[in-house]
């Protein structure tokens, strides 16, 4: 008798929902923050779920050109659906998410009107943003340049004042000044934040932020002087094509002074140049709150990959059948459990500390407007490293959580090939993630250099005031052999580079280990964080727990994978990392028969997620067979081309045949 698989794969995840040992609807208001933004994720999922128009099924079989036109209708309809329903700012943005297509409106709303806000002084915000805010001008935010990105300071754009018009010419004067990379350049953009050396009384003042007019707001064809396109296709299919990333070029293009952002420094009318008394960084200020937005990001991709990967471990089976009994689901593998489950509790552990990292981000944005700047690197270090540390942690997830699904994984269906090309690129914009990590890497050596005339560090950096005790103790408690390795291996690269006859030259040839030393200080963090959520009060039955498993799953996971660190520091001895990795397998179960549950309370829809492997019912089976058919391929049952390539072939091999 033929047995129904898919009637059986589909209760089989009813039954794993069933043995869970915690309240999902609880979780889901620890996971999303609140039962209010349960309730407001939730309507907008669905508002983009039920809408035809943000059918993205078909995304990936799309050509470039018509991927573009589905991003700009999609834009377009998203806007008409905020104004008629009258959405908050915080629906908007969700609703932004759960389209989940990249498009011009991620660089408007994400870098030009922060920077706007950021850098531009009252008036100027008073006549620029009610535009943006109407979109009644698209802007993006130009700063990299084809022969620089990560070298702010490097960029060749001018924008020199003439006093006698009143106006600075913009020029890329070099073919490598040409602007290279800007989201929504391309094709959408009419307005620009543009990054260039200003230049005025003769003297190169450095890099300054400009607003220019790029396109006419009548027909959308570029002004004089602006020659600007589309810079190419970019990684897999869909994925980040529907971005128009750009390619700019000025050719001594007029704009008046006021279109200097003048918020820290200003040019009079006469030409001179006055810096205001806020510290020049500030200029970094858009770049620091992107940073802070692709910490919480990271949480949404790793969630959505593992969410695909637990539920399908626990329908697909192999093996184990014996006398005809059933086999045994993937999930239950040791190895696939090793592999998953530090992948789940990384979701949770980013998604928390994105959160803390968000409240930073708030603190030193009130503490800016009284001009308190005391906290500005601490900003800069944790929304540079944690961007780093949790971009590649997510990147690398993603591609694991494919291998963790076999052969459908590659499949378009699952939705993870599309999901790794849109999420790659995370390691590199908004600052390649190893240029940030020395950038953390500088404030830790600044830091342990401060340590012997008694300044003691604060915030994140405060337990590196304990240096006396954690470069001596051997550590029992986890968090302190966190901190013991984290300092010590910062003292290490210190030391190191106090030997060197030049401190710059030191620091060059210790950056490896700099790296490293950073990437431990990051981890620190977010292990921290993690301990301290588990720390609040957290309702429903079971929660807590759960949540007080996957924290210690992620420590010991961390520790696991670099008890190198730990061993070569002396703050583990090798039977404590022995002992740590057999607690490791013990968490496992026990995280074991919550798995589906703890992806359940992520709340994804199924449009949402895209993948057909990763569906809430698990009626895997019937989706992929029904999806394989929907390709273009199968629209003929002969191929196009088997007349001029197959037939031809194919006769003559039936001549020689004959031969
Ligand atoms: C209601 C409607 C709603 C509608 C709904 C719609 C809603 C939609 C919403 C959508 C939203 C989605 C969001 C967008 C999506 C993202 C898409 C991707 C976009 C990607 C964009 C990009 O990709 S855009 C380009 C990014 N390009 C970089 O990222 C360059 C990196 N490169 C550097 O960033 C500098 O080049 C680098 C290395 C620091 C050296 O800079 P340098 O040479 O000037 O300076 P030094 O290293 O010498 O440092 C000198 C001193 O500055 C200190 N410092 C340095 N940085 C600092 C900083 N930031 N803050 C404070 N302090 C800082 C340092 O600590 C030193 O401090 P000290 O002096 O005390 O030691
Ligand atoms: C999808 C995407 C969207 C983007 N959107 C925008 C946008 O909207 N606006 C915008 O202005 N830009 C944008 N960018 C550009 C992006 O910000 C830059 O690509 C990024 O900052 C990295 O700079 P780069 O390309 O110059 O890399 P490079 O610096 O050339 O990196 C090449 C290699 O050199 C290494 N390296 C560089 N410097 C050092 C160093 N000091 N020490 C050690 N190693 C180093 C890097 O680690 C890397 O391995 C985007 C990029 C991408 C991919």
């Amino acid at each position: 008798m033929a047995v129904d698989h898919a009637a059986a794969e589909v209760d089989h995840l009813a039954a794993e929902r069933a043995a869970a040992r915690f309240d999902v609807e609880a979780m889901k208001i620890a996971w999303a923050g609140s039962r209010h933004a349960v309730d407001v994720a939730d309507r907008m999922a669905r508002l983009v779920a039920s809408d035809p128009v943000f059918r993205k099924d078909n995304r990936t079989m799309l050509s470039r050109k018509d991927l573009f036109k589905d991003t700009l209708r999609k834009a377009a309809h998203a806007w008409k659906r905020i104004v008629e329903l009258r959405l908050t700012e915080e629906e908007a943005s969700l609703l932004r998410q759960y389209v989940d297509q990249p498009g011009y409106v991620d660089l408007h709303w994400g870098m030009f009107v922060p920077a706007i806000k950021g850098q531009g002084t009252e008036e100027q915000q008073k006549k620029w943003l009610p535009l943006a805010y109407k979109f009644q001008i698209i802007g993006c935010y130009a700063q990299t340049e084809l022969g620089h990105g990560s070298n702010v300071q490097g960029l060749e754009t001018t924008a020199t004042f003439d006093p006698m018009t009143d106006e600075f010419v913009i020029h890329s004067p070099t073919l490598t000044s040409s602007k290279w990379w800007p989201g929504g350049l391309g094709k959408a953009s009419t307005h620009a934040v543009v990054y260039a050396r200003l230049i005025t009384e003769g003297k190169d003042y450095g890099i300054h932020g400009f607003i220019v007019q790029l396109r006419s707001l009548e027909d959308h064809s570029p002004l004089p002087g602006v020659t600007l396109g589309d810079i190419g296709g970019k990684f897999g299919s869909g994925a980040y094509n529907s971005m128009d990333n750009g390619v700019l070029r000025f050719d001594h293009v007029r704009i008046p002074r006021d279109q200097m952002l003048m918020r820290l420094s200003q040019v009079t009318r006469e030409g001179k140049y006055v810096q205001s008394d806020v510290p020049k960084q500030l200029l970094y200020g858009t770049m620091v709150y992107v940073r802070q937005s692709i910490v919480a990001d990271a949480s949404k991709a790793l969630s959505r990959a593992v969410c695909i990967a637990v539920r399908y471990s626990a329908i697909r089976k192999q093996f184990g059948s014996q006398d005809g009994g059933p086999e045994t689901q993937v999930l239950n593998y040791r190895t696939q459990q090793s592999r998953l489950f530090p992948l789940l509790a990384s979701a949770y552990a980013f998604r928390f500390v994105g959160d803390w990292l968000n409240w930073l981000y708030t603190d030193v944005t009130q503490k800016l407007e009284v001009k308190d700047y005391s906290t500005l690197q601490e900003a800069h270090a944790c929304t540079a490293g944690l961007k780093a540390v949790t971009t590649s942690a997510t990147a690398d997830a993603i591609e694991e959580c494919r291998k963790l699904c076999g052969g459908h994984g590659y499949l378009n269906s699952s939705g993870l090939p599309e999901l790794f090309a849109v999420y790659v690129p995370a390691c590199t914009y908004e600052g390649d993630n190893v240029v940030l990590l020395l950038q953390v890497a500088r404030i830790l050596m600044k830091t342990v250099s401060q340590l012997t005339s008694g300044k003691q560090p604060v915030g994140t950096m405060a337990y590196m005031g304990k240096v006396q005790h954690l470069m001596q103790s051997k550590c029992a408690v986890k968090t302190e052999a966190f901190e013991a390795r984290a300092l010590r291996m910062a003292v290490n690269c210190a030391q190191n580079i106090g030997q060197a006859s030049n401190q710059e030259e030191g620091f060059y040839e210790r950056s490896p280990d700099l790296l490293e030393a950073a990437v431990a200080h990051i981890q620190l963090i977010i292990v921290t964080k993690f301990i301290e959520k588990v720390h609040q009060d957290i309702p429903g039955h079971g929660v807590k727990e759960q949540l007080q498993n996957l924290c210690n799953v992620y420590a010991l996971y961390t520790l696991h994978k670099h008890l190198g660190d730990f061993l070569a520091t002396g703050s583990l001895t090798p039977k404590q990392g022995a002992l740590a990795n057999e607690q490791l397998g013990k968490l496992y179960a026990q995280v074991r028969p919550n798995a589906v549950a703890l992806v359940d309370a992520f709340n994804y829809t199924d449009h949402y997620l895209g993948s057909v492997l990763g569906r809430y019912d698990g009626n895997v089976y019937p989706a992929l067979y029904e999806e394989a058919w929907k390709d273009p391929l199968n629209e003929t049952v002969v191929p196009e081309g088997y007349h001029e390539y197959l037939r031809p072939l194919l006769k003559q091999q039936l001549k020689l045949s004959r031969l």
